[in-house]
């Protein structure tokens, strides 16, 4: 029936004011309004249709994928979107497509790497879409091993001209987004090489394609790698593949900020940190945090609503069955991953401002915070990632049968999320930068340099390595203080220990080696307190609204609670709690669960996603899953016909073979 609330009921339980809520979700009014408004433009708008997704061949959805980018961007500049308005809108459009790398990556190289005459000259032409980009980095044998990569770029003083060759196979570009297909422009990266010295990895503007006919430009070999994993999903992007033969560029095309190569082939470095070359990286790892709050809470909303939907046993008397939310095991798997879609929003707030910071600071030539932000950016899209990639297939599971239909909206969000753990660094990879960063802060404690920042805890290392933790009752976790020592001391105990044990060998880079799995659980355990910190922090700031501050501190409660339930391990063994105060723990979050149950649904609901970007028929606002899902079935191209295409070709000669062989 249309226009009927089947979660009503549900949406009456809540205690607190879910409008105030949506306000904290968004970040604040102003953000707010805006998503709303664009949501709403994009859901309303039949061009953004994305329901036939999984039916398209690759090509007719890449075409999809292109008509869709150029309506976007028409749509951007009918209305005169704003900047921030029309990278909301590209977010709801929600098709990874060539623009995520231009928008993301080809422009704040530029900005970040080049100088302002660089800005100059091709800022305006990438702004206006004149030309289009992509960020040509890794190779078919290096990607996280930058330092490894191949491709160079040889100086020629005779001509003023740089020569990008690719010398081998493996040193051919491959992976990246945009690259395929589509852009015109890549910032390479490429061995600098001038008079025959080797000076490493630096970033370089090169025109791929002309600007006529879009074909290849002399000595260049581009085209797509292939289908990537699952239908539809991540197979709008056209990653690709790049070959240079001996191309020649100007030099002014060198992207020199951070160093420079002079008109007689002199290389100079100016007065910043090498690292600003990754500096791109540290941008997009930064958005990648954020984006992992939107993917779970939007695999979190559709669990949530179904699980408050579907009923399984448990009828008494002839009455409704049970809801599937109301299970404790649905609500031990379901909660606490509602829990880190709101931690990971707030921990990507913090990130931005921490972000932001940085940048402001590097304009004024203060690197001081840099090794930070490198760490937060690269521990926390590691950790957020990892989580929310697990949690998207767990919403999936927690969805029953019907979640694995594609209808659901869970099996593309997946598909399309998962290379997130590996892109812009390799989870593990980025986990052990975190590490490196650890064993340094604890190699300089007592050196008289304080540790900052994140990593400030730290400098209490001798409290933390003995403390005790004081819960007796089970009320005792609700108390961030608690929480937050806990946490902090298993990070320091964690850390101090693979430092000793580090030190038990002569060769630094060798125990760094043989305990690499050590430093891994030490780096996460520093991550994860981080996330908590910045939820506890946010929960001191004023969060008006009826009963919102309440439930918001039941979820970080729970998101604590959980990760220390899961990783108890980790929490016994360093002696930082006991088995009893674990058992209370689980107490606690028991009790944790039943006071959330009643708001699960307004919790989602304050995502104000729209249907359209849910793109869920077991997530849908009203709750009316079954006709709809039935529905759906019937749009399936198989119910085209009653008898299928190959019945006479196929079907039909084994019902008669098995005829014969039954009258015999
Ligand atoms: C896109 C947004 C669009 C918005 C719209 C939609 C939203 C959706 C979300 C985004 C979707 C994105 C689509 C997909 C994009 C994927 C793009 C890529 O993968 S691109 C390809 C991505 N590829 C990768 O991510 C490759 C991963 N690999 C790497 O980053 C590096 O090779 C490495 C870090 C692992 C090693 O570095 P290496 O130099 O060999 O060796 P060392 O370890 O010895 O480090 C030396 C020193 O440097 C320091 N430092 C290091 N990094 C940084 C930094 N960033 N900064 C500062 N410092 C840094 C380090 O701490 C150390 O300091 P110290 O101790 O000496 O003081
Ligand atoms: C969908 C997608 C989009 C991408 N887009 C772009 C793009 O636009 N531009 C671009 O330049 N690149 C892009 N990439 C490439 C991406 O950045 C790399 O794939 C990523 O950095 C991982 O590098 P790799 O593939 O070399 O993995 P590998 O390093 O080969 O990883 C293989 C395994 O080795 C392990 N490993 C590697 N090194 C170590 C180590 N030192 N210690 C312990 N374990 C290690 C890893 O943990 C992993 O398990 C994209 C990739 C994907 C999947």
């Amino acid at each position: 029936m249309a226009g009927v609330d089947y979660l009503a009921d549900e949406r009456n339980k809540a205690e607190f004011d879910v409008n105030e809520m949506k306000i904290v979700w968004a970040g604040s009014r102003h953000a707010f309004e805006l998503s709303d408004r664009i949501s709403r433009l994009v859901a309303s708008d039949p061009a953004f249709r994305k329901d036939n997704r999984p039916m398209l061949s690759r090509k007719e959805l890449f075409k999809n994928t292109l008509r869709k980018t150029a309506h976007a961007w028409k749509r951007i500049n009918e209305l005169r979107l704003t900047e921030e308005e029309a990278n909301k809108l590209r977010f709801y459009v929600d098709e990874p497509a060539f623009a995520d790398l231009h928008w993301g990556m080809f422009v704040p190289a530029i900005k970040g790497q080049g100088t302002d005459e660089q800005h100059q000259k091709w800022l305006p032409l990438a702004y206006k879409m004149q030309i289009i980009g992509c960020y040509a980095q890794t190779e078919l044998g290096h990607g996280s091993n930058v330092q490894g990569l191949e491709t160079t770029a040889t100086f020629d003083p005779q001509t003023d001209e740089f020569i990008i060759h690719s010398p081998t196979l493996t040193s051919s570009k491959w992976w990246p987004g945009g690259l395929g297909k589509v852009s015109t422009h890549a910032v390479v990266y490429a061995r600098l090489i001038t008079d025959g010295k080797d000076h490493g990895v630096h970033g370089f503007i090169v025109q791929l394609r002309s600007l006529d006919d879009h074909s290849p430009l002399p000595g260049i070999i581009v085209g797509d790698i292939g289908m990537k994993f699952g239908n539809g999903a991540y197979n709008t992007m056209d990653n690709g593949v790049l070959r240079f033969d001996h191309v020649r560029i100007p030099r002014n095309q060198m992207l020199m900020r951070v160093s420079q190569v002079t008109r007689e082939g002199k290389y100079k470095q100016s007065n910043v940190p090498r690292q600003l070359v990754y500096g791109t990286m540290v941008y997009v790892r930064q958005v990648i945090v954020s984006d992992a709050s939107y993917a779970l809470s939007r695999a979190v909303c559709i669990a949530t609503r179904y699980s408050c939907v579907r009923r399984q046993f448990g009828s008494q008397n002839g009455g409704a069955e049970t809801q599937v939310i109301d299970y404790k095991t649905q609500q031990n798997r379901l909660f606490p991953l509602l829990a880190s879609a709101y931690a990971f929003r707030f921990v990507s707030e913090w990130l931005k401002w921490l972000y932001t910071d940085v940048m402001q600071r590097l304009q004024a030539n203060d690197f001081s915070t840099l090794p930070e932000a490198h760490a937060c950016t690269a521990g926390l899209k590691s950790l957020t990632t990892s989580a929310t990639a697990d949690g998207i297939e767990e919403c999936r599971k927690l969805c029953g049968g019907h979640g694995y239909l594609c209808s659901s909206g869970l099996p593309e969000l997946f598909a399309v999320y998962v290379p997130a753990c590996t892109y812009e660094g390799d989870n593990t990879v980025l986990l052990l930068q975190v590490a490196r960063f650890l064993m340094k802060t604890v190699s300089q404690l007592g050196s008289g340099k304080k540790p900052v920042g994140t990593i400030s805890y730290m400098e209490q290392a001798e409290h933390l390595m003995k403390c005790r933790c004081e819960v007796q009752r089970a009320e005792d976790w609700l108390k961030p203080s608690v929480i937050l020592e806990v946490f902090e001391a298993r990070a320091t105990r964690m850390s101090v220990a693979c430092a000793q044990n580090l030190s038990k060998f002569a060769n630094p880079e060798e125990g760094f080696s043989e305990l690499l799995a050590d430093l891994v659980e030490a780096a996460i355990a520093h991550c994860q307190l981080i996330v908590v910190s910045k939820f506890i922090e946010k929960l001191r700031q004023d969060i008006p609204g009826k009963g919102v501050k309440q439930v918001l501190g039941m979820l970080c409660n729970i998101y604590a609670l959980h990760i220390l339930h899961k990783n108890l391990g980790d929490f016994v063994s360093t002696g930082c709690i006991t088995s009893k105060q674990a058992s209370l723990a689980n107490e606690q979050l028991r009790s944790l669960y039943s006071q959330v149950r009643p708001n699960a649904v307004a919790l989602v609901d304050s995502f104000n996603y729209t249907d359209h970007f849910l793109g869920s028929v077991l997530g849908r606002y009203d709750g009316n899953v079954y006709p709809n899902l039935y529905e759906e079935a019937w749009k399936d191209p198989l119910n085209d016909s009653v008898v299928p295409d190959g019945y006479h070709e196929y079907i039909r000669p084994i019902l008669k073979q098995q005829l014969r062989t039954a009258r015999l």
